[in-house]
């Protein structure tokens, strides 16, 4: 995860490959939930691990569920038979998908219970749900402002002989958390069952019926006359199924069909498998497979997996009610940029009351992409961008993962302008690993971005350019470990460190058995992170660096080290040879005194006694050697900023290249 202010995106032009998908929000909650209210062990399997799902199992720990986890897997033990907590504080944070089923579960329980969330989640209506609960005889109390989270929750006196009313206009979680919660009052309903009426028209009636299918899997069959009246038989009672495999999430597919959609180029012709969910999911977003159809995304079915192809485009702009589709349907706004014309989305306002108000930052958002939208009281007109019209934007995510997610759409624009992402962090709700998830299996439009830092000996350049890379949530290529690595290999193979074996160096070179793993370097099975930092190991990457056929070795494996979302690179010829078309080179110095005593106080913090003479004779050798020699000698490429760090801090070296780098940024 990229626990970054911001993250910029570069402009990219396809998806290919396949991707498997975390499990989904809605499944995992409901389940995990089910799991914890039934008797016996359930063990969930591919369960979504995320800040939503995170908080839910922490709930149930608290109310005395059994519960381990390994990985993506639960093994809940259901308080059906363990004793539940009588009194608990439960912090859910912004998840409805907690914090409205286990208000109705603990209210129907009893008990001494309050529950609070973030400061968004006491801005997320609940009194609907509340109401619908006191009528049958609910204990609950409002701590903050009525309506909304915090409440407390007291000893229930039930009454279920009259058909319990619900509002279902607002949110269907409301319904949900009642249905998932009756069946433990059952045993006191009256012949008839209990019965719920749904108050006005139902939204997003595809999360009901998640409910009810998984309800089924824990063996209580709910009987539904249209979408207003359910009965839970008086003889309900939640049994374990023992196993359950969660789906991956539909909604956090929706993104990676929206850019198989939006590739271009030969790569992208390939198409993308997206694997964790196929067409036969249960969840009410796999529906965005049809809206998605309809702008001319080609999808197919596979077993358990959906595959995207670019099919039409321009896309076709759409005119859709969303009402069934409310958390998918952000994506098709983002698509509706692409379109051949406006695109308008119809009965949303259930996106006003969700982590953000969706459909204000929505239209504020698209518009700093250079779209025109009209935002109305329930539905959004979104005009296309034209190309050559796309503005590089900082896109703002108000603590919404969906916005974040959806955000990252842009950077499949025509025009090859990135896009910056303000707290990604934020995607933890429900993907995590959503950037990385998205670099991985993404093409850029041009070169990845790689700042360049090449300097002389102990000038500080491994540590910047670990700093930068860390600042910026890119990779980190120390081109210097190849070279020390090689004349460690030579080393364990007993070959000469000279020009008589240059073919042999250059063959270990190409084939070197290296691994980064946890911070630590290995060759073959060999732990060397300690063995390549010696001085000798240095002197040796010296001698074995200035034999071109073993630059040319390591030039392919340079070269790849330029990943999304970029690269600092780090020695001595990254600006001049390696990646001459770098946006950014700094060539970093320090007054050779300087550079050796750094070298001599880090030397010494590891335990190392050497002089300081020594020290400063062996870097000016290195340094002579690195100059003079004919293939890629270290000099400052002819566009490199000269950086002098001799009277800097390493934060003050840091601050002064993010500074340049974000002096070229359009944003
Ligand atoms: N601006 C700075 N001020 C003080 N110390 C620094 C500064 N920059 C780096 N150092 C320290 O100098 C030492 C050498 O830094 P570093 O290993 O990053 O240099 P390098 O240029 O990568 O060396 P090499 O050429 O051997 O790879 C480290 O102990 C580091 O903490
Ligand atoms: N791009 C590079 C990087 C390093 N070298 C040579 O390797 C030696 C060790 O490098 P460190 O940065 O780890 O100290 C260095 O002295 C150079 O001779 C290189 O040639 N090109």
């Amino acid at each position: 995860m990229y626990d970054l202010p911001s993250l910029d995106v570069p402009a990219l032009s396809a998806v290919n490959g396949r991707v498997r998908l975390p499990g989904s929000k809605s499944i995992s909650n409901r389940v995990l939930l089910l799991a914890a209210l039934c008797s016996g062990r359930t063990v969930l399997h591919e369960l979504l691990d995320s800040d939503d799902t995170r908080v839910m199992l922490q709930a149930l720990r608290l109310l005395g569920c059994g519960v381990a986890l390994e990985g993506t897997r639960a093994t809940i033990d259901g308080l059906g038979d363990r004793p539940r907590q009588a009194q608990a504080d439960l912090f859910l944070g912004n998840a409805g998908t907690a914090m409205r089923p286990l208000t109705a579960a603990l209210a129907v329980l009893g008990g001494a219970y309050t529950l609070h969330g973030v400061p968004r989640m006491h801005e997320r209506p609940i009194g609907d749900l509340v109401d619908a609960l006191r009528a049958l005889g609910c204990r609950i109390d409002y701590t903050g402002q009525a309506g909304y989270p915090p409440l407390t929750i007291g000893t229930p006196a039930l009454r279920l002989d009259q058909p319990i009313p619900v509002r279902g206009d607002v949110s269907s979680q409301f319904l949900t958390a009642l249905l998932m919660a009756l069946p433990l009052a059952a045993d006191q309903a009256p012949a008839g069952g209990i019965v719920i009426e749904v108050q006005g028209e139902l939204i997003s009636k595809p999360y009901i019926d998640i409910t009810l299918k998984l309800m089924a899997r824990f063996g209580v069959a709910v009987q539904r006359e249209g979408w207003q009246r359910f009965t839970i038989a008086r003889d309900s009672r939640y049994r374990s199924p023992g196993e359950i495999q969660v789906e991956a999430d539909a909604s956090s597919a929706s993104y990676f069909i929206a850019a198989g959609a939006l590739s271009t180029g030969a790569s992208g012709q390939n198409g993308l498998k997206i694997e964790g969910v196929g067409l036969d999911s249960i969840q009410g977003d796999i529906r965005f497979v049809d809206a998605a159809r309809q702008m001319g995304a080609d999808i197919t079915g596979e077993p358990g997996a959906l595959r995207v192809r670019p099919g039409r485009q321009p896309l076709a702009a759409i005119d859709l009610d969303c009402n069934p589709i409310p958390d998918a349907a952000m994506t098709l706004a983002v698509m509706a940029l692409y379109a051949d014309g406006p695109s308008t989305l119809r009965n949303i306002a259930s996106w006003r009351v969700k982590e953000t108000d969706r459909l204000a930052a929505m239209a504020c958002e698209l518009r700093k992409l250079g779209a025109t939208v009209d935002e109305g009281p329930d539905f959004l007109r979104i005009v296309p961008i034209a190309p050559g019209h796309w503005r590089a934007a900082s896109i703002a995510t108000y603590d919404d993962h969906r916005m974040a997610m959806c955000a990252s759409l842009a950077a499949f624009n025509p025009d090859g302008v990135p896009v910056r992402i303000e707290d990604p962090r934020c995607v933890a709700k429900t993907f995590p690993d959503y950037f990385e998830t998205l670099f991985g299996i993404a093409q850029p439009r041009a070169d990845v971005p790689v700042i360049c830092i090449d300097g002389p000996t102990a000038s500080g350049k491994g540590t910047l350019a670990a700093a930068l890379a860390a600042r910026l949530g890119w990779h980190y290529l120390d081109s210097g470990a190849l070279y020390r690595l090689t004349g460690l290999a030579a080393r364990r193979h007993g070959v000469a460190l000279d020009a008589a074996h240059e073919p042999r160096l250059a063959e270990l070179a190409r084939a070197l058995p290296l691994r980064f793993a946890d911070g630590r370097v290995w060759l073959g099975d060999e732990d060397v992170s300690e063995a390549i930092r010696a001085e000798q190991a240095g002197m040796d990457a010296s001698r074995v660096s200035a034999l071109p056929a073993v630059r040319a070795a390591l030039f392919e494996l340079q070269r790849g080290a330029a990943r999304l979302p970029g690269l600092v690179a780090d020695g001595r010829d990254m600006g001049t040879v390696i990646f001459p078309a770098a946006p950014l080179k700094v060539f970093l110095t320090a007054g050779v005194q300087e550079r050796a005593e750094r070298r001599h106080r880090q030397l010494q913090a590891r335990g190392v006694s050497v002089t300081l003479e020594s020290l400063r004779a062996d870097l000016q050798e290195r340094d002579a050697r690195d100059q003079a020699r004919a293939t890629a000698p270290l000099k400052p490429a002819p566009d490199a900023l000269l950086l002098d760090n001799s009277a800097l801090s390493i934060e003050q070296s840091v601050e002064q290249v993010l500074a340049w780098w974000q002096a070229r940024q359009p944003f």
